[in-house]
């Protein structure tokens, strides 16, 4: 049993193919770009953060073999990889974010004469495995600020109960999780009492996935079904809800994978505080809100098979968005790695302070 999704050695790059999990656990690999746009649309490897670094990691094979003799065309192949990598999956920002990021390092790179081309691809490839350190660093920063919002958020001494939707774990990430993280620091500071997952249809990231993740942790879990989550709010006190995002509009909207507007509804109505758990690469401050946000249509097959076993009619019509659009004022707070913000003061960020590291 592992819980690496990317594994990244001497130049090669591998993938756990999620789509067999939890039942096998086979890594496949990614030599290029072709490659990794690949795996990321099927979702054999998701997850915002972990698209973005898999897509990445796929220009590293395939760059740090060739010798380029002028920086010119180093920086057409980065820009033109690097666009197309990001058109794998819409919505989530990171790959986005983590694109312009690149292309930006390459022009700076191809523009300054003291830094020859050799030097502009090492500098290249050392920003690109950067990307994995940092990643499991913001999470375990994530993780020790959401932990905190929730226990200053009501719980005071007990214990808390929460409730995640979707993958936000190790399997999402190159590390540790985001929302997931918070699920791991509060377990670790011996503060969780229980975690109910959803399964999440219809990839069943919840049931298939973070269940995985809970017990391989050995930590007190619980798998519900989506449509359970008003009953259990209704039976049991809810410390929290905590989700992750795949894009943060300015005002705080998140996209987040389908299923989670209904639930911060729920919420609401059952005065249980929601969080969403991002990193600062999740939030695109270029759009004011959520009507902006692009939502992804996944396959049909995916809602009438499982295992290629069907499970619905066949010829009936299906609408299959992977993403919704959770509205700021149904999130208590977006929890980054420098620290908690509620959506007004996330609104008011000034540009500085979104762009330093
Ligand atoms: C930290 S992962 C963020 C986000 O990505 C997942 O979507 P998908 O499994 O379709 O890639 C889900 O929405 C998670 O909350």
């Amino acid at each position: 049993m592992t819980l690496r999704a990317i594994k990244w050695e001497d130049g090669k790059l591998e993938i756990l193919d999620q789509i067999l999990l939890p039942v096998i656990s086979k890594y496949v690999a990614v030599k290029g770009v072709e490659d990794g746009w690949k795996v990321i649309n099927k979702m054999q490897v998701r997850g915002a953060p972990a698209i973005a670094i898999v897509g990445c990691l796929s220009l590293a094979v395939e760059i740090q073999p060739e010798v380029f003799t002028d920086k010119k065309s180093l920086r057409q192949e980065i820009e033109g990889k690097l666009n197309y990598l990001v058109s794998a999956r819409p919505t989530a920002v990171n790959m986005k974010i983590a694109a312009e990021d690149l292309i930006t390092l390459s022009n700076q790179l191809s523009k300054d004469d003291s830094v020859s081309a050799a030097d502009m691809k090492e500098r290249f490839l050392k920003a690109i495995d950067a990307m994995l350190e940092k990643d499991i660093a913001d999470n375990k920063a994530i993780g020790r600020h959401g932990a905190q919002a929730i226990l200053n958020n009501g719980a005071g001494d007990s214990l808390v109960r929460v409730l995640t939707h979707c993958n936000t774990g190790s399997l999402a990430t190159a590390g540790y999780g985001t929302a997931l993280g918070v699920i791991r620091t509060l377990h670790a500071d011996k503060k969780l009492e229980q975690v109910y997952c959803t399964e999440t249809r219809p990839y069943n990231q919840g049931a298939r996935l973070t269940a995985y993740e809970l017990v391989h942790e050995k930590m007190p879990a619980t798998l519900i079904c989506d449509d359970m989550v008003a009953a259990l709010m209704k039976s049991r006190t809810i410390s929290a809800v905590i989700v992750g995002a795949d894009r943060v509009a300015a005002n705080g909207d998140t996209a987040n994978k389908i299923g989670t507007y209904q639930i911060a509804v729920v919420a609401n109505y059952h005065s249980v505080p929601f969080y969403v758990a991002a990193p600062f690469t999740s939030i695109d401050f270029t759009i004011p809100n959520g009507d902006r946000i692009i939502i992804e249509e996944r396959p049909e097959r995916e809602m009438t098979h499982i295992n290629d076993q069907r499970v619905a009619a066949a010829g009936i019509q299906c609408w299959n968005p992977a993403f919704d659009v959770t509205p700021a004022a149904l999130i208590t707070g977006i929890v980054t790695e420098k620290g908690v913000y509620s959506p007004e003061e996330l609104k008011g960020l000034n540009v500085s302070e979104k762009l330093q590291d």
